[in-house]
């Protein structure tokens, strides 16, 4: 079975102090709390949080044992240079974060991001330690024209190119964010989810075979709060999800991880 991802995407909020008081609370929550503990400390699902750059450290400070991973929102392609403002993936493996997130919508529309660039953002985190977790997702206007497919397989094969089997076993996470359902509270159905998460695990399929594509992670994200999270994970294709606004408080993260991790108990 894959394990499950529940993902916290904190974007642009949360000074240092403020993430500290986060990981404190939410540490508080899990050591009282066995049921959502145990599953995270047994590795049958994983909790993730990206805070921005400058909350790294205090993240990772006050996460201390609890079994939560951290991650980067984002990387440069070259491991060190003359880069002003950016982070080599190497750096942020180095300093303890499992997971680099690559390819956001809001790295690819409103930082004008390019799927060449994407793709060497890629590369460069399969060379380090960490694992990459690559967003894909269509705009309403693509969806509306019927395109959805469309842009998934370039945004994904097109980032793919090269890219081995065992690297994406092992190294390799796929969140699908359609990007009308970011921010907007209008989540997709649990149908329009699966069907994306489903028609990503198919193309994977179809370049690098049926095994392959059965361990790649697929995630949701868009619009995810506690009250969507039960309908959403028990899709057969949904494997996690990555939370923005909901991920933000701890009542709201705790709320998906006991909904997520619920849908796992007999
Ligand atoms: O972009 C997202 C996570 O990466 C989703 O954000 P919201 O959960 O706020 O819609």
């Amino acid at each position: 079975m894959r394990t499950k991802m529940i993902a916290g995407n904190w974007k642009m909020h949360h000074r240092p102090q403020e993430a500290r008081a986060f990981v404190e609370e939410l540490g508080r929550v899990l050591w009282a709390r066995n049921e959502l503990y145990g599953p995270l400390k047994e590795g049958v699902a994983e909790a993730v949080l990206f805070p921005t750059a400058l909350s790294l450290a205090a993240v990772q400070d006050a996460l201390g044992d609890l079994p939560v991973s951290l991650g980067a929102q984002n990387a440069h392609w070259e491991d060190h240079g003359a880069f002003t403002g950016e982070i080599g993936a190497p750096m942020l493996a180095d300093f303890g974060c499992a997971y680099i997130l690559i390819g956001h919508s809001e790295r690819r529309h409103l930082f004008h991001e390019t799927e060449v660039e994407l793709a060497r953002k890629l590369r460069a985190v399969l060379s380090t330690s960490a694992r990459c977790l690559f967003c894909v997702g269509e705009l309403l206007e693509e969806r509306e024209a019927g395109k959805t497919h469309q842009v998934l397989e370039r945004q994904l094969l097109g980032a793919l190119e090269g890219v081995t089997i065992p690297d994406l076993t092992d190294r390799f996470a796929v969140a699908y964010e359609p990007v009308w359902a970011i921010g907007t509270g209008k989540t997709a159905s649990d149908g329009d989810a699966e069907e994306g998460c489903g028609y990503i695990r198919h193309l994977v399929a179809d370049r690098y075979g049926q095994e392959t594509a059965q361990h790649l992670q697929v995630l949701y994200g868009g619009s995810v709060k506690p009250g969507n999270t039960a309908g959403l994970m028990v899709q057969g294709d949904i494997d996690g999800l990555l939370v923005g606004g909901a991920s933000l408080e701890v009542p709201s993260f705790v709320g998906i991880l006991e909904a997520a991790l619920g849908i796992l108990r007999p």
